[in-house]
């Protein structure tokens, strides 16, 4: 059979000492030299790398159907009940009712509309905390503050409260617990038979108990739901009452039961919390490196505020240049770098390359978005290559592909963009940022990612903030 080229490989372990720190670097040297659809093996399981856009399409909209599961990992399972969830759900008639939940009610377009009051809100708290640090010239942690208002504008839509204070800090653990435990890399999955040194390490007990501890609240919060008597009638007011009305209604025609609203509720946060602040990290570092890019988009918030202190959400649509910063920032900086794993269902002939079923599925969605043939100067952020430009990020140019793309797209596109304009336009709107070092503070700043499935920022973004006097 003619298998796809693959870099020679060990016994037992396959190419899986090839990896290096962050994959999607590695894998791009290696597609260098082994072509856009090359073959490696994770111990004994076949994983395929996808480098060009023609390959993704194939795989993303040509083949969709056939590549529309997930691997099935022992993590994903103690941490989401069982796979119950959306994005770890294996393809089939239950994905596909529950995916319709996500779509239709709780990430569509009228309901992240209908969110607006929480997020204006929660940027108004972080303009007040940034104005503080400001006043005292104490340094602004950029990257902590991200991650505290997508976690906090998160729970408040979902949960209807948020986590601040002391049990703040109890559920920010938790919750980097609970991606640390999802995101790691597990040996066993590969090779079966070294699962022992997994079990051994304490890792799946350490899951288990997150997985618990997890559970425990949700079920406090479902449990407060209900004996608030809320959920029964069409007044949603967070993602709890709208899945119990859902429940309770059995509007869908089919079942939902309590594990399915905790699994949906739990999507949330694995979806909507580090994608989005890594998102704002890297914005905020691009724009601080270029302040010419920087100036350009305060003009423009500048002139469409108008004189007034806030960027409102309907401001957004006329900063056409903010959407070319996040544009560029998606391509230069995907919070997944590699999409979230496929699996294809019958063994398929790809580019003329038999691929076997059950073969895992990987797309460098970062090298994709920085190949010289479908972009000019491709290292260099340049938003302007978005204006007057209809490349669009959901998944209909496979050329960019943050979201990933075809039947197991990201639902949550419309919320994510919803939740970090707004943030980035008041950022850049009410202050001015610069490093603390100044010049000598550029040339040095920290431009590498950490490891694992979301890119972060390897260390903090820190910066000065001044008021905007204009
Ligand atoms: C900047 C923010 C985000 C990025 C870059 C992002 C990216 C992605 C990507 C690459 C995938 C895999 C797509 C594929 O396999 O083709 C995905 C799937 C998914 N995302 Fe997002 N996402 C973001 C925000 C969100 C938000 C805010 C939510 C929900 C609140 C969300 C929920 C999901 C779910 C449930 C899936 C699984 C879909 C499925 O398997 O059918 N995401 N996302």
């Amino acid at each position: 059979k003619n298998l796809p080229p693959s870099p020679p490989k060990l016994p037992i372990i396959g190419n899986l000492h090839q990896l290096g720190r962050l994959p999607h670097r590695t894998f791009l040297s290696l597609a260098k030299k082994y072509g856009p659809i090359m073959q490696l093996h994770f111990g004994s399981v076949p994983v395929l790398v996808i480098s060009s856009a023609d390959a993704a399409r194939e795989i993303l909209k040509t083949h969709d159907l056939v590549f529309a599961n997930r691997p099935q990992k022992k993590n994903y399972k103690i941490l989401i009940y069982d796979c119950k969830d959306v994005s770890t759900a294996p393809y089939g008639e239950y994905w596909r009712q529950i995916k319709s939940i996500s779509v239709l009610h709780l990430l569509s377009a009228k309901r992240v509309q209908s969110l607006r009051a929480v997020r204006e809100e929660e940027v108004g708290l972080m303009m007040e905390k940034i104005k503080h640090y400001s006043s005292k010239s104490l340094p602004v942690n950029i990257s902590e503050l991200a991650s505290k208002i997508t976690n906090d504008i998160v729970c408040r839509v979902a949960l209807g409260r948020k986590y601040d204070g002391e049990s703040g800090k109890g559920f920010k653990k938790l919750l980097r617990e609970f991606n640390e435990s999802l995101s790691a890399f597990i040996v066993g999955a590969y090779v079966p038979w070294l699962d022992w040194v997994t079990h051994v390490s304490g890792f799946y007990a350490r899951a288990k108990k997150v997985a618990k501890q997890f559970d425990e609240l949700l079920e406090d919060v479902v449990e407060d739901h209900i004996n608030r008597q809320k959920g029964v009638n069409e007044d949603h007011d967070d993602f709890v009452d709208v899945l119990l009305w859902i429940q309770k209604t059995e509007s869908l025609g089919f079942p939902i039961d309590r594990t399915i609203i905790k699994a949906l509720l739990l999507d949330m946060f694995i979806g909507g919390t580090d994608t989005i602040s890594s998102l704002l990290e890297w914005e905020m570092t691009e724009l601080i490196r270029h302040p010419n890019i920087m100036k350009k988009l305060q003009e423009e918030a500048r002139l469409v505020a108008n004189g007034r202190k806030h960027i409102t959400e309907e401001d957004l649509s006329h900063m056409n240049y903010l959407k070319a910063v996040v544009k560029e920032t998606l391509r230069l900086h995907p919070p997944f770098p590699l999409l979230v794993p496929r699996v294809n269902t019958q063994d398929i002939k790809l580019n003329g390359y038999h691929i076997k079923a059950g073969t895992h599925v990987i797309i460098n969605n970062w090298s994709i978005a920085r190949d010289p043939t479908n972009w000019n100067q491709p290292e260099e952020f340049k938003p302007e290559r978005f204006l007057n430009n209809p490349i669009d990020i959901k998944g209909n140019d496979l050329i960019l592909t943050p979201f990933g793309a075809g039947r197991r797209g990201c639902p949550g596109v419309v919320y994510a963009i919803a939740a970090n304009e707004i943030v980035l336009a008041n950022l850049i709107h009410q202050f001015d940022w610069e490093l603390p070092g100044g010049a000598k503070g550029l040339e040095t700043l920290d431009m590498s990612e950490t490891i694992g499935f979301i890119a972060h920022r390897n260390t903090p973004l820190v910066a000065l903030a001044t008021p905007n006097k204009k």
